[in-house]
């Protein structure tokens, strides 16, 4: 089971269910999501000399704040609290008790007397989920503010001003850090709300992932606890032929690059036989760097050989709409298709209704928009997505920080995995390789999609850490295996 992120307004329900469930009182669960921010925050080691600012709204945000404030004070900290409300406003419940938690040796002031030049961190527990609205003419005044301290900013569960599901519209805090309780919030997984989200943590407050299920969202967040359950096992007897047979159409006259990387990472994914497809003129480039690929010079009569095809990486326009034609009537079982193939896609609609169903597309932002026309943000782009896999039964994987695989079915799943270090060319044929490896080994298009983006993602980060901007697509590939021995897969 995947962790589902609901939206900001089922967030209360769900918590109510909880502490139903579990006989505890909602004011406990406010304690465990502090005391998890607690833990997150140990682990980043800040300076204990620093000061801290904990920002406080009259709601659970807010109430989240005080506790933080009271923990981190008894951990040894120097902690001030601003009230971002008057002292007319009535506080949530919850907020209220832990405001009168607070140790009395806690300054407490209101945010108006705060020296926003100051240095320090900046905890901002000023409005959370419940954000309704459009955002009244102090708030905007107080975020303002926070955006222009000078030290560290942390958001507890969402930037304040962020709405939770949907694109930002007015002003919202720029966090450094935002640690999120429970589940990402949707909005927290958009490209275009990177910047006001920082590095983003989840802490676990103790809601199972069964106790989601009565509440309906089509939207999953993918982490490294699932990828085990969509692997096959394989045994001791098995022989090259269960890891599969598969067929890269990658690569042209000065692209073999693609054709390399794509084959290279379908063998490091553990295909037992990969065949490339390539022209003729080029087969020294890849026989010499990848011994192990068998190179093909025309489209085989017969395709029903192979276990898994993928097709698109660098392989050019001239004559392709033809061997696209060809494959979608030769074969049909699901495919992966990427790079100039969507492209191809793009310029001959017809073709869609040809593609095997279950396939698997991979563009990038631009080719998505070759195929399903221009969005103006992440939300429009998910919906014509969901719209786009179910008309045509097929899936799509849209690439980029927190990837997102929409499933034919509709449900759209957030990978958690990967670093900006992976920005750089090749990665995308690399990841075409890792798809079509795991399709060979007989996973569903699913599976296939869920092992290949997370692991992707992982070997990134391997490459990533030693290499930092220095990674290139070669450097993921000899990260593969390891993502197989950190997540213990035979
Ligand atoms: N399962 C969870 O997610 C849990 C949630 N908790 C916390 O509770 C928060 C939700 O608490 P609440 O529902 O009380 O709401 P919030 O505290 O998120 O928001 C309510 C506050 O925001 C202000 N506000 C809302 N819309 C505004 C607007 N348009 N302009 C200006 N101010 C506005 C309200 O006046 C109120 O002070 C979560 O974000 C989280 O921090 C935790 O305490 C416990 C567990
Ligand atoms: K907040």
């Amino acid at each position: 089971m995947m962790l589902k992120i609901l939206s900001g307004n089922q967030v209360k329900a769900l918590d109510a269910a909880h502490v139903k469930l579990k006989r505890i009182s909602s004011l406990n669960l406010m304690e465990c999501a502090a005391a998890g921010f607690i833990d997150w925050w140990k682990s980043k080691n800040f300076d204990k000399n620093s000061p801290i600012y904990v920002f406080c709204g009259a709601g659970n945000n807010g109430g989240d704040g005080f506790a933080i404030a009271r923990l981190l004070y008894q951990s040894g900290f120097h902690i001030q609290v601003y009230k971002c409300f008057g002292d007319a406003t009535r506080l949530s419940p919850d907020a209220s008790i832990n405001f009168k938690l607070l140790p009395e040796e806690i300054r407490l002031k209101s945010w108006q007397e705060f020296d926003f030049a100051n240095g320090g961190i900046l905890i901002d527990c000023f409005i959370g989920v419940g954000f309704q609205g459009a955002l009244r003419t102090e708030a905007q005044e107080i975020i303002s503010s926070i955006n222009s301290f000078q030290g560290k900013v942390i958001s507890v569960d969402i930037p304040s001003g962020l709405p939770s599901d949907d694109m930002l519209e007015g002003v919202c805090v720029k966090a450094d850090y935002t640690v999120t309780f429970a589940f990402p919030k949707l909005s927290l997984l958009f490209p275009e709300h990177g910047h006001y989200t920082g590095d983003l943590a989840l802490v676990d407050i103790g809601i199972w992932e069964e106790e989601y299920l009565p509440f309906e969202s089509p939207y999953f967040f993918l982490r490294k606890k699932d990828i085990s359950g969509f692997h096959r096992k394989y045994s001791r007897f098995s022989h090259k032929g269960d890891f599969g047979k598969v067929l890269i159409t990658a690569g042209s006259v000065g692209k073999m690059g693609a054709a390399i990387l794509s084959a290279k990472s379908a063998l490091r994914t553990g295909s037992g036989l990969v065949n490339a497809l390539i022209p003729e003129s080029e087969r020294h480039i890849i026989q010499i760097s990848v011994p192990e690929v068998m190179c093909l010079f025309d489209l085989p009569k017969d395709l029903t050989g192979f276990d898994a095809i993928g097709i698109g990486p660098g392989i050019g326009f001239e004559k392709k709409a033809e061997l696209l034609k060809s494959l979608f009537e030769g074969y049909s079982n699901p495919m992966v298709l990427d790079a100039d193939a969507i492209t191809l896609l793009g310029e001959h609609p017809e073709l869609l209704s040809q593609i095997p169903k279950g396939s698997i597309l991979t563009p990038h932002l631009k080719e998505f928009e070759r195929i399903l026309g221009k969005t103006n943000n992440h939300k429009e782009r998910l919906g014509k997505a969901s719209d786009f896999c179910k008309k045509w039964k097929l899936n799509l994987v849209i690439k980029g920080a927190n990837s997102v695989i929409c499933l034919a079915d509709g449900r759209q799943i957030f990978n958690s995995s990967g670093t900006s270090y992976m920005a750089t060319a090749g990665s995308g044929d690399v990841l075409t390789g890792m798809i079509t490896s795991f399709l060979g080994q007989g996973y569903s298009p699913e599976a296939a999609m869920i092992c290949g983006v997370y692991q992707h993602g992982l070997a990134g980060e391997i490459a990533g850490k030693g290499k930092r901007r220095g990674t290139i697509a070669s450097d993921i590939i000899d990260a593969i295996p390891e993502t197989f021995v950190r997540l213990d897969i035979s």
